[in-house]
């Protein structure tokens, strides 16, 4: 973990400082299926008003913390508030309040799109238009469908549109954009950021890491349970303190030669065909990007992709992570 990006000791404390404004509170929280601890004293806090994404491999334990948060699930260990209530003893008082967009589309099959809406709009003071929500998540034709001949990015639509239909002040979208198209992906996205702006705060999990780059105020990553770094994306990827460029081009380039190149300190094939050059101390990264392009030019060589900073979160996920595929 690069030296500016805040260890999860010094963020879970100075969340600790925020609690009060928080929307959401984790503190100390343990969760075991029988002798499988899943979630190990997990700490973080979400603002209000922020757009919060969970990062981890599958079985990290993101869907146990979510549902634990939206009620459904106790926790061993620890304390867990939810707009300041408990989501468990004040379950009355704090659903209304939220929208929960589950990974699972238990979803009625026998009735269709509207009618669902219909239904969980009526546990709501004052719920959408349902017709307009329809609309917003691209489902107007499909209106009249019942739920088991919806396709699965439908069903993921009516998922979003029943989080919604109650106009929230907070909501849980685990994993949204599964199995979703790119065109649905996009109108998803822009929901979301829709909802942000409106000052709704959003707790995402996501196993897209240009989702969380694009979406998320603040990402956390957690692995067996344990939260290992949390922070925002551009701290997480560098962008900010950058010292380096990645850029993918063929490989086997001479990589001496981009070492000499007058800004640069040091260059990396660091995987086939992947290059990181990191500048040097009277370097400057636009003198480093004009350096090695002209290089490239030079050179003949055609880029697929560049970037300025450590790498995508993807790396840095992978990097803290692992790269071995979890059971
Ligand atoms: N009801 C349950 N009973 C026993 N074990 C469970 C139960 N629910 C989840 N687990 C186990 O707890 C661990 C964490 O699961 P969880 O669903 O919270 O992870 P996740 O991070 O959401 O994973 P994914 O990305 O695959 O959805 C996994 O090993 C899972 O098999």
């Amino acid at each position: 973990m690069s030296a500016h990006m805040q260890t999860t000791a010094q963020r879970a404390s100075s969340d600790a400082v925020e609690q009060g404004e928080a929307a959401i509170v984790v503190d100390n929280f343990s969760k075991s299926y029988g002798s499988n601890r899943v979630v190990n004293h997990l700490q973080f806090s979400v603002r209000q008003g922020e757009v919060f994404a969970l990062l981890g491999p599958n079985g990290a334990g993101k869907t146990t913390t979510v549902e634990t948060l939206e009620g459904y699930r106790t926790p061993d260990e620890g304390t867990i508030r939810v707009l300041g209530l408990d989501p468990l003893r004040e379950a009355q008082t704090l659903k209304p309040q939220i929208g929960v967009m589950l990974q699972q589309d238990g979803l009625y099959p026998g009735l269709t799109a509207r009618e669902v809406l219909h239904l969980f709009a009526g546990y709501y003071k004052q719920p959408q238009n349902i017709d307009a929500l329809l609309e917003r998540v691209g489902l107007t034709s499909a209106a009249k469908t019942r739920c088991r001949r919806l396709s699965g990015g439908q069903k993921r639509r009516l998922a979003l549109a029943v989080a919604l239909v109650g106009n929230p002040a907070l909501v849980f979208l685990d994993e949204p954009t599964a199995g979703m198209d790119p065109q649905a992906r996009l109108v998803t996205w822009e929901i979301i950021r829709d909802l942000q702006q409106k000052g709704v705060t959003i707790l995402l999990t996501t196993h897209l890491m240009d989702e969380a780059e694009r979406l998320a105020d603040r990402v956390a990553i957690i692995d067996h349970g344990e939260l290992i770094a949390l922070d925002t994306p551009a701290n997480m990827t560098g962008v900010q303190n950058a010292n380096m460029v990645r850029f993918v081009a063929p490989a086997g380039l001479d990589c001496q030669q981009m070492a000499a190149l007058p800004s640069a300190r040091k260059a990396e094939e660091v995987r086939p065909g992947s290059y990181l050059i990191e500048i040097n101390e009277a370097g400057s990264i636009p003198a480093l990007l004009a350096d090695l392009t002209a290089w490239l030019r030079d050179q003949h060589v055609t880029l697929s992709e560049l970037r300025v900073g450590h790498g995508s979160l993807e790396d840095l996920f992978l990097r803290l992570t692992g790269s071995e595929v979890r059971e």
